[in-house]
């Protein structure tokens, strides 16, 4: 199983790379390791098991995070109107976006960051996303709210990309432009 010590922290230079896409249909190798890390997510979300093993919670996770710069991420939450995102994706990427912008008034955090990085983390509002599944289907996602933002934070993490690198260091909870706050 995945746990705190597979987590790759930041300051490891594959964290800031561009990954790999993955060879479709997925390999039993790769369909295996993108099971494990959607497990990490719901054994992270299980008190009992997330003390056990000292996991910290977490509502995604990209390859990056546990070595691998392959192009596959794992979501596991609940969206803020009882939403269910359950889903390993292959080669996830985002075919279109709102202008408008949305951003989490609570900030962002992240696995691979073992620090508070305070601040608006401006995202898209809307977005639509194609990958392939675990089952090797191919889904299109329209996502808004919390849903487009973790998705968001995932799919950059495939592009080397933090979320820190997109607050404004000078007034890091000034008002993003044109960008509503989702609570
Ligand atoms: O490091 C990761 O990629 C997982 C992040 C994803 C994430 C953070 C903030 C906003 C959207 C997505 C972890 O889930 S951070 C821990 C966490 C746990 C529960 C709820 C929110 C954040
Ligand atoms: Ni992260």
């Amino acid at each position: 199983m995945i746990t705190m010590d597979d987590i790759i922290r930041e300051g490891n230079p594959i964290l800031n790379k561009t990954a790999e896409a993955v060879p479709l249909p997925p390999n039993k190798e790769d369909i295996d390791i993108l099971t494990e890390m959607l497990d990490y997510l719901k054994n992270s979300q299980d008190e009992k098991i997330a003390e056990q093993y000292g996991l910290r919670p977490g509502v995604g996770l990209a390859a990056p995070q546990i070595g691998l710069s392959k192009r596959m991420i794992a979501v596991h939450f609940e969206d803020f109107d009882g939403k269910q995102y359950s889903y390993g994706l292959f080669n996830p990427r985002i075919i279109s976006h709102s202008v408008e912008k949305a951003y989490l008034t609570t900030g962002e955090g992240c696995l691979s960051v073992d620090r508070e990085v305070p601040g608006y983390v401006p995202r898209y509002a809307r977005i639509t996303v194609k990958a392939t599944d675990l089952d090797g289907n191919e889904v299109k996602l329209r996502l808004r709210g919390y849903a487009a933002i973790v998705f968001q934070h995932e799919i950059d993490h495939l592009n080397g990309v933090m979320f820190y690198d997109y607050i404004n260091h000078e007034n890091p909870f000034e008002e993003p432009e044109n960008a509503k706050p989702i609570e």
